[in-house]
């Protein structure tokens, strides 16, 4: 069945840099249209997380490669409470974290790790489309690779400045250049990177969303799936 098939739930794509508001607008759109929420983001930081437990070095493709299938990942998609588990533990705050935040862009450098998040991704988007209305999937790679089909796909912006404010405003960090240098550090890296780096093609809308709130961008959004879905 095609993407847009009227009896199968809707898929929104959100793609863009870190600090530009996917997470966010992603959980409050799909709260307001009662969808699943996916966080990719969330999957290669829990596989991140795994790797540096076992004191795998990250920068060796060929050591995170033959471990990639061993970490039993789940993802709880209530964008009210949602949720990531490593072998049935909650996870959700050592991902988070500063070890991981720097290891990150180096697992997700991967094929290997990529292509099994991207079809475990690939198997929650079927799942809560056959099930439920619809899914809003959020990372880097989600309107390229994931789902290229979704009727809804967007590239969330925002000025390197607003971006930096947001995030050093969540971890209640006053060093805001910092926070933005190493967001610039991220950017490159998930840029540059061979296996499908963050790359904004024509056919995703772009959302600037420095000069809005968080709310106005969640009504924008919410009226594109609307409208896709013939509401
Ligand atoms: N339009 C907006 N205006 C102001 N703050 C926002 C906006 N969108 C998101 N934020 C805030 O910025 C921070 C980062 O947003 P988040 O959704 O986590 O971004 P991303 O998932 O792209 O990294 C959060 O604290 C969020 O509340
Ligand atoms: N679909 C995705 C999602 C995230 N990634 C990588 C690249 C990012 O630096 C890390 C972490 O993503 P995450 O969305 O949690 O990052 P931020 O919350 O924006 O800081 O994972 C990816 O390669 N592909």
């Amino acid at each position: 069945m095609s993407a847009q098939d009227s009896t199968e739930g809707i898929v929104i794509a959100i793609d863009g840099p870190s600090g530009s508001g996917k997470s966010s607008t992603s959980r409050g759109v799909a709260k307001a249209r009662e969808l699943r929420y996916l966080d990719t983001g969330a999957m290669y930081r829990a596989l991140t997380w795994w790797m540096l437990s076992q004191g795998v070095n990250v920068n060796d493709a060929d050591a995170v490669t033959a471990l990639v299938d061993t970490p039993v990942i789940t993802m709880g998609t209530d964008p009210g409470a949602p949720s990531v588990a490593v072998d049935g533990r909650d996870v959700a705050a050592e991902i988070r974290g500063r070890d991981v935040t720097t290891n990150v862009s180096a697992v997700s450098a991967v094929p290997a790790a990529r292509e099994r998040l991207v079809r475990t991704q690939r198997e929650i988007i079927a799942a809560a489309r056959a099930e439920s209305a619809g899914i809003v999937v959020e990372g880097r790679d989600i309107t390229t690779v994931v789902a290229p089909d979704a009727p809804v796909k967007l590239f969330l912006t925002a000025s390197p400045e607003a971006r930096a404010q947001r995030r050093s405003r969540e971890v209640r960090s006053v060093d805001v250049a910092a926070t933005q240098a190493d967001l610039a550090r991220r950017d490159a890296l998930d840029s540059s990177r061979a296996h499908s780096p963050l790359r904004q093609t024509e056919d995703a809308t772009e959302l600037d969303t420095s000069g809005l709130t968080l709310d106005e961008v969640v009504a924008l959004v919410v009226k594109l799936a609307d409208e896709a879905r013939g509401h």
